[in-house]
């Protein structure tokens, strides 16, 4: 049976997105996402599902940096998965106020209203995701924390939801890449999908002395009408202001004309590599998951 590495322990908004992609993997949890990807590079796994973009916090940087610094292993699709954050408390401590909130740090910033409203003498706690987060007070009941989490880890626990629904943006989405050395470029359970895309993504190292590079970039899939969905620089953490740009083409890499596009890139002296030309989807509703939440 395939193996699927995820950011454990069970009951994370990654275990939900690895079911999405495929159920019939055996899912192992790791215990952070820098595990996951080196679990893969070490051929534990067959693949491994990871956030990359969530709506309202940005990019999953650490993600991001593995991908670009750290490891080769291609992007062979991509599921949105509707991100639903409620307020979890041990059930003996339903009636009280908890001084602390516990979760992910991403799950807190995307309460961040919430939790000043409501919650504003609480001090923040971050965990290594929101599921750990669940585990641990479900096994410490004595702990004055709240969590942030899922309805699957309230389940998965046994813990009391005394907060639904408690993210700032109501269209509150993460995009989940998987990645595998293994699989063809077309995840067949994306593919299958209604509403499927093509899409493309590149890291661009732009020349140093070559002034108005990016428009230069920008420009090459501008006239050819192709379509960017995100850009974004990063650090190449090898000097201030030094930077590569992360892009998304809403296209297939063998669409007739992204190779003379990323030729034109490359004769100004950029530098590119390709995470990955994959099929991408979303999953617009908590009840369109095929798991239990
Ligand atoms: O902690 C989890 O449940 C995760 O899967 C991690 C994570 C993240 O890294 O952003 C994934 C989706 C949500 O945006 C919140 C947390």
């Amino acid at each position: 049976m395939e193996k699927i590495a995820y950011l454990g322990p069970e009951g994370t908004f990654s275990e939900l997105a690895a079911t999405a992609f495929t159920k019939s993997a055996e899912r192992l949890p790791y215990r952070d996402i820098s595990s996951c990807l080196q679990a893969l590079a070490k051929k534990e796994v067959d693949g491994a599902v990871v956030p990359l973009e969530n709506t309202i916090e940005g990019s999953v940087n650490i993600t991001l940096d593995h991908l670009v610094h750290k490891h080769d292993l291609p992007i062979v699709g991509e599921l949105a998965i509707p991100v639903a954050q409620h307020l979890l408390v041990h059930p003996q401590n339903a009636d009280q106020s908890m001084g602390i909130v516990y979760s992910h740090p991403h799950a807190l910033a995307q309460c961040h209203d919430y939790l000043s409203k409501h919650l504003s003498g609480a001090e923040w706690m971050h965990a290594s995701s929101t599921a750990k987060a669940a585990k641990e007070i479900a096994e410490n009941p004595s702990l004055n924390r709240a969590v942030i989490a899922n309805r699957l880890a309230a389940k998965t626990y046994g813990l009391a939801i005394t907060a639904e629904n408690i993210h700032d943006f109501a269209n509150n989405h993460t995009r989940f890449v998987l990645l595998s050395t293994r699989k063809t470029q077309n995840d067949p359970s994306v593919e299958a999908r209604p509403s499927v895309n093509r899409k493309t993504t590149i890291v661009v190292t732009l020349p140093s002395d070559y002034s108005g590079a990016l428009h230069q970039v920008l420009s090459a899939f501008a006239w050819r009408k192709l379509n960017l969905s995100k850009i974004e620089s990063r650090p190449m953490k090898t000097g201030i202001g030094h930077y590569f740009f992360i892009i998304d083409i809403d296209h297939a890499y063998d669409d007739v004309l992204v190779p003379g596009a990323l030729e034109e890139i490359k004769a100004i002296g950029c530098a590119t590599r390709l995470l990955g030309s994959y099929p991408s989807a979303v999953i617009h509703e908590e009840n369109e998951m095929e798991s239990t939440i």
